[in-house]
């Protein structure tokens, strides 16, 4: 095992001793005796099944048949989700066939941050996540069920299903992904387009033109962004049936691994022998496995906040500083968009998430010692799903890459570390993805130019300002400002600007897509501006130092200047009303900063005395 990756983990453990073991007896706690609808009173139970057929009742007032709640995000909004609208009657099938119950548990909102990028329902995107949590409690809390089944893939969404899930972490969880759509244009080629309409060189037929030849059908997008980051994370940290997440909808294969994932979650449950709860699998070792993964492929910077929040609900406190080792202690081992040309299929055609697990484990970088829902220990990921004459059976997958330009290897990497930094100086701490990043974008030293909402930014450009070496500072855009959206908008215009040759970058608390990479990007800035953050004094023309290879942010302003400098006040009202922001003030209010996962769904209420 890799001494930082061992450190690392040891220090999570240690730190986390109080809360983990809090967290542990909650969950033993609500294991209670036999089935959990065993503790319901037959009113209860008669409503619980009132709708089921015959069969379905006798095996529920057995008592000895599982019953499997159905979890789903499914919406026409997301692509990726699309594709769920179908699966509760495969599950429920699948689960009928070995003498189980499934019932549909409850639906969970999803938003699509490709269709609210820019817009006002982004300030909601990330308190999403939260909801998410909450309605994934709220359908779990019928009590009915002896294990869940999770469908959700994209953004918040798997974030916020593994939060909620884990605080009924006594459940044997599965998670139910759907996989990507096949692929279209090239991602490169589509923010070839976007710069160019940015720069009013294309048409807007031309631009939707393009986006249209890459986001095509049902299924994920292909760029390597938060949602097929989620995918990875999840199944390296053992929740994912092997090899499942990046097999295309509606394919055979994607169908039958649907229905073995369903069968699956009824081995696990507390009526057998081989009782194994999502709150035994997410430990220290699967969450620093999930790290690892994350930071050895270049994935989202939005993990730097949720698997922080996803950590603590399985009560473990990780922290920047663990992120930033571990990066510092793997290597890049694939370029996929935006680290480069190629997409999602293109690094399962190379070798998958079976040469991932296979590099990582012979490399010690992964902790094998761990539970999966597959049982313990991370051989069997090293294979991958196919349909034998129809069956489903899992053969060993590749043991070196079949395409070097997309997945490299621990001996030969793309860089000698995962390319995520965390930035410290006076301004806070922040992060940046630095593995997106062309050489020579690492270290920047420029004038400020302040805004204060991302359109403002955009008409500075169109009018000329911004054609110079700058530091742009998009501040007030934090948790407990607006509700920390994401600036991916923003990407284009600062692209152009990069590419016609000017040092730029940006630094703000709010937070960038998963797939925003090219422009060197100082995010989610803790404190933030509205909470007192340094940003809140930063004027026009303030020297700010961004430096990612000694990871310092620094505004070079001498200390008695700033002693007399105001904080600015935040204009914000229009952030705070209209397309339901105003339902979302008291949530706004309690999240926590951006390194404690910008959250608000742990304070613990003070009981009256
Ligand atoms: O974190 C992410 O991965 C993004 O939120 C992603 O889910 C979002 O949809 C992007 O906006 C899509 O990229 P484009 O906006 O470039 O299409
Ligand atoms: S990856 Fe992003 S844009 Fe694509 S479906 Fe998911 S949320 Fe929407």
């Amino acid at each position: 095992m890799h001494s930082t990756i061992q450190e690392v983990t040891e220090r999570i453990i240690e730190r986390s001793k109080a809360t983990r073991a809090a967290y542990l007896a909650k969950i033993d706690k609500a294991r209670g005796q036999g089935p959990h609808r065993g503790v319901l009173s037959c009113g209860n139970l008669a409503h619980g099944f009132a709708a089921c057929n015959q069969d379905d009742k006798a095996s529920l007032r057995s008592m000895t048949k599982a019953n499997v709640a159905i979890i789903s995000s499914y919406n026409d909004m997301l692509s990726a989700h699309q594709p769920y609208e179908s699966y509760p009657q495969l599950i429920k099938q699948a689960v009928h066939q070995v003498g189980s119950v499934a019932q549909f548990a409850g639906g969970v909102p999803a938003m699509c941050d490709g269709v609210t990028q820019g817009n006002p329902g982004m300030d909601l995107s990330l308190m999403s996540r939260d909801v998410i949590a909450q309605s994934t409690a709220v359908a779990l809390s019928h009590n009915m069920f002896d294990a869940a089944l999770m469908l959700g893939i994209c953004d918040k969404i798997v974030p916020g299903l593994l939060i909620g899930s884990l605080a009924f972490g006594h459940l044997p969880t599965v998670f139910v992904p759907a996989g990507p759509m096949p692929s279209g244009i090239p991602n490169k080629e589509k923010a070839r387009v976007r710069q160019a309409y940015a720069e009013g060189k294309a048409t807007r037929e031309e631009l939707l033109e393009a986006e249209s030849k890459s986001y095509h059908s049902a299924g994920t997008c292909t760029f390597y962004g938060t949602a097929n980051s989620n995918q990875l994370v999840v199944e390296v940290m053992g929740l994912h049936l092997p090899g499942s997440s990046f097999v295309n909808p509606g394919t055979p294969l994607r169908d039958a691994l649907t229905r073995a994932a369903a069968v699956q979650a009824t081995r696990l449950t507390d009526l057998g022998d081989n009782y194994m709860p999502i709150g035994h699998i997410v430990d220290a070792k699967s969450i620093v496995n999930g790290l690892v993964a994350l930071l050895a492929t270049g994935g989202s910077t939005n993990h730097t906040m949720h698997l922080v929040a996803v950590a603590r609900a399985a009560g473990y406190l990780i922290n920047w500083d663990d992120f930033s080792d571990i990066s510092n202690a793997v290597p890049l081992l694939t370029r996929i968009y935006p680290n480069g040309s190629a997409d999602i299929n293109h690094f399962v055609a190379a070798g998958g998430m079976a040469l991932l697990f296979r590099e990582l484990l012979d490399a010690g970088l992964l902790h094998n010692d761990v539970n999966t829902i597959c049982g313990k220990g991370l051989e069997q990921y090293t294979k991958e799903p196919v349909l034998e004459n129809g069956e489903l059976v899992w053969k060993d997958g590749p043991k070196t890459s079949l395409d070097t330009s997309v997945f490299s290897s621990v001996k030969a990497p793309f860089k000698p570390d995962g390319g995520l930094a965390v930035l410290n100086g006076n301004l806070g701490r922040g992060v940046i993805k630095t593995s997106a990043l062309r050489d020579g974008k690492t270290h920047i030293k420029a004038p400020a130019v302040v805004f204060e909402d991302q359109f403002d930014l955009d008409r500075a450009f169109k009018a000329g300002e911004l054609d110079r070496d700058c530091i742009v500072v998009v501040r007030f855009q934090g948790p407990k400002a607006i509700g920390m959206p994401e600036l991916h908008r923003l990407t284009p215009p600062l692209g152009v600007l990069q590419d016609r040759g000017y040092q730029v970058a940006l630094v703000t608390d709010g937070r960038m897509s998963g797939a925003s990479g090219k422009v060197p990007a100082a995010i989610h800035v803790t404190p933030e501006a509205y909470d007192g953050g340094l940003l809140a004094k930063v004027q026009n023309g303030d020297i700010i130092e961004l430096n990612a290879e000694n990871g310092e942010l620094t505004l070079l302003v001498d200390e008695d200047e700033l002693a007399r400098r105001e904080n600015k006040l935040a204009d914000i009202n229009n952030h705070l009303q209209g397309m339901g922001r105003e339902m979302f003030a008291g949530m706004r209010a309690t999240l926590t900063g951006a390194e404690e996962g910008a959250c608000s769904l742990f304070a613990t209420q003070v009981q009256n005395v």
